[in-house]
């Protein structure tokens, strides 16, 4: 694994024993079950690729490890709302604290705002994090194979599936990619950004396209600054998008998805 991601996994184990030891599995699982029905992320992607248009899934994200502060004046309901006025498809919340500023009530609010199903942008180590994301209001989780072994990874897709919540597989090798393929989502990502070096290089979607399988959604996720980078992306194949840092560094995001998806 990799050293940034080993540290962020690590940190968010220790997280997750003290959150199950704050408020049980069970009474989770209870909020999980009584939560507002899922919106369907998978179904949204495919409608808008089935209707010609590009999937975007636009993340609200005020800050990272590899670029610390990137939206000061952070209002998560009124992002999810220039969003969704800019033509997203679906909205992705980083829930992170330590490392992304992020934080639950930020997805609760977003997703409160629109009507658009929402990836909870987390690391999950754990299947009671699955459960969690349910009861917020989650509708897809991430799963990084670069942090899981086999039988994790298969472990919380299963809980994934139990709680009816879509699943974005995500890979930034050749290594990761076929382990990934023993899995059920139909949603998978190549990340662009090495985790290791924090380096972003789109060739990264580039080498790992044609290997994605056809019953796949292949969505290029990170370092997408323009349209033009939409078309490299479009050119291998790919028809969705994880976008952030570059719509959150806008004044008028709204403006910018329109231009993004033009
Ligand atoms: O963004 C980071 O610095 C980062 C560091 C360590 C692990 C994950 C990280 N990012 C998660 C993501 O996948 C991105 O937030 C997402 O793909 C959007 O990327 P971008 O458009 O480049 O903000």
């Amino acid at each position: 694994m990799s050293d940034v991601l080993a540290r962020i996994c690590d940190d968010k184990r220790a997280l997750v024993a003290s959150r199950k030891f704050a408020r049980p599995p069970g009474e989770v699982e209870a909020a999980a079950r009584a939560a507002d029905p899922p919106r369907g992320f998978v179904r949204a992607l495919r409608e808008a690729v089935a209707a010609g248009r590009y999937g975007l899934i636009a993340e609200i994200k005020k800050a990272s490890p590899s670029k610390g502060l990137i939206r000061p004046d952070f209002d998560p309901p009124a992002l999810a709302r220039a969003y969704r006025e800019g033509g997203a498809t679906c909205l992705s919340v980083l829930t992170d604290e330590p490392y992304f500023q992020g934080c639950d009530a930020y997805l609760v609010a977003a997703r409160a705002a629109v009507d658009l199903p929402v990836l909870r942008k987390d690391f999950m180590v754990d299947p009671y994090q699955i459960a969690e994301s349910r009861a917020l209001g989650a509708d897809c989780i991430l799963i990084i194979m670069a942090a899981l072994s086999d039988a994790q990874a298969q472990e919380i897709e299963e809980a994934a599936i139990a709680h009816r919540l879509d699943v974005l597989v995500e890979v930034h090798n050749r290594e990761e990619l076929d382990r990934a393929l023993a899995l059920k989502s139909p949603l998978l990502g190549v990340n662009n950004r090495n985790l290791k070096t924090l380096a972003v290089d789109l060739a990264t979607t580039e080498a790992l396209a044609a290997h994605v399988p056809a019953d796949r959604m292949l969505v290029a996720e990170s370092g997408l600054y323009g349209p033009a980078d939409l078309s490299r992306m479009a050119a291998v194949g790919a028809r969705c998008f994880l976008v952030g840092e570059s719509l959150m560094r806008q004044e008028d995001v709204t403006a910018a998805t329109r231009a993004l998806l033009a």
